[in-house]
């Protein structure tokens, strides 16, 4: 039995840190199975956070220069996450950072050049997961879904609720997945108001109410009527989300109390439409999991008919980690770990470009 040793490296939309996750995975016959054994969060700092928010902004000169020193940047955090920990390590798969995601124009962009990257921990590096999808005429996103149908299969809906809300099933044999909207973006967007970088276990949102003006332009925003396949961004937020937080003249409590119902709301008519079986369940990662009125709210709106599973804290942090190192060792064995069936591409692919360190 072949043993895959890998240190996965996510970066994501809300901007709280770089994960590290180092995993083993085997396989038996068609099974994977997984084990995370060492894991790091290094948070940004308040000027690493802002140069990410701001990338978009950012010439194509500075912007190219960033992916270098972001690259560079992740090189060492592994060397000495490696090094602490005296990991025995095959190679690194890294998502980078997402400053750029644009797939209906044909561009998805994440920064985090692999060369530095391998070059500074002097390691194998795989990265670049998105730009072949998007390429073929997909959306580059969600991802992970191929890793919900390969270790997370006893689960009929995989959720996650990171800056963004993404949700994974099986539908008559074929994986769909894609992002519903909203998650965590919206909420820091309104805790950093009062300088608060989160709102921790949802404490603020529960003392609030709900504001119903606000609750119905944030549903009735066009993205929620959009087909899959379908993912969103950054972009989407600043652009269509923000103004409508703005005009609202509320406090903070109220303000994340309504978000919170809104998102609520969003996935549960999600699974509600996606539900085939009397009793099914829900796995839950991501921040948002740690959000406990977001949690207890989920739960209202879902009903009986589906089991919310908040698993350990250990998984809720490390999965979109855990997928991509997984993503790492499909492109290394030359095995499909894009998926068309959620993207809308062309074809399903091997994708991630391999960069040897020098
Ligand atoms: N204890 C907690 N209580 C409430 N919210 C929390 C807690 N811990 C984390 N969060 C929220 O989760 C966010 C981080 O979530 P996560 O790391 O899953 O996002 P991400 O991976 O950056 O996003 P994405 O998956 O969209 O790229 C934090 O910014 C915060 O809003
Ligand atoms: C372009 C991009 O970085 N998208 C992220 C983002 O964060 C959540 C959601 O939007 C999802 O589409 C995706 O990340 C996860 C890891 C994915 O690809 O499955």
């Amino acid at each position: 039995m072949k043993t895959f040793k890998v240190i996965g490296l996510m970066s994501g939309t809300s901007l709280d840190g770089l994960d590290l996750t180092y995993c083993h995975f085997t396989r038996t016959l068609d099974r994977w199975a997984y084990r995370i054994t060492k894991t790091q969060s290094i948070s940004y700092s308040k000027s690493m956070k802002d140069k990410l928010k701001n990338s978009i902004y950012l010439s194509a000169d500075e912007l190219l220069t960033f992916n270098n020193t972001y690259g560079q940047w992740l090189g060492e955090q592994v060397k000495s996450f490696i090094k602490t920990n005296a990991l025995e390590v095959d190679f690194i798969a890294s998502h980078g950072h997402t400053t750029h995601h644009q797939p209906e124009n044909g561009l998805t962009y994440q920064i985090g050049s692999g060369q530095h990257l391998a070059n500074a921990c002097k390691h194998k590096v795989v990265c670049d997961f998105r730009t072949n999808d998007v390429a073929l005429g997909g959306q580059g996103a969600p991802l992970v879904p191929i890793g919900d149908r390969l270790l997370f299969g006893e689960y009929d809906f995989c959720l996650n609720l990171g800056g963004i809300s993404n949700i994974s099933f099986e539908k008559d044999g074929q994986r769909i997945a894609y992002d519903i909207g909203l998650a965590n973006m919206i909420l820091n967007y309104i805790t950093q108001k009062i300088d608060l970088n989160y709102d921790k276990g949802g404490q603020l949102a529960e003392s609030g109410s709900v504001n119903q003006k606000m609750l119905d332009a944030l549903n009735a925003l066009d993205y929620y009527k959009l087909p899959f396949p379908k993912s969103t961004g950054f972009e989407w937020f600043e652009d269509k989300v923000v103004p409508i937080v703005d005009a609202t003249d509320e406090s903070i409590e109220n303000l994340l109390h309504t978000s919170i119902h809104h998102l609520c709301e969003q996935i549960a008519l999600q699974v509600k439409s996606n539900t085939t079986k009397q009793k099914s369940n829900l796995l839950v990662t991501g921040g948002g999991a740690l959000n406990d009125f977001l949690i207890a709210t989920l739960k209202t709106k879902l009903g009986e008919a589906v089991d919310v599973i908040v698993p350990s804290q250990e998984l809720i942090e490390n999965k979109e980690a855990l997928v991509f190192a997984l993503m790492g060792v499909l492109r290394i064995e030359r095995e499909i770990n894009v998926l068309c069936s959620v993207t809308g591409a062309k074809r399903d692919s091997s994708s991630g470009v391999v960069y040897l360190p020098n």
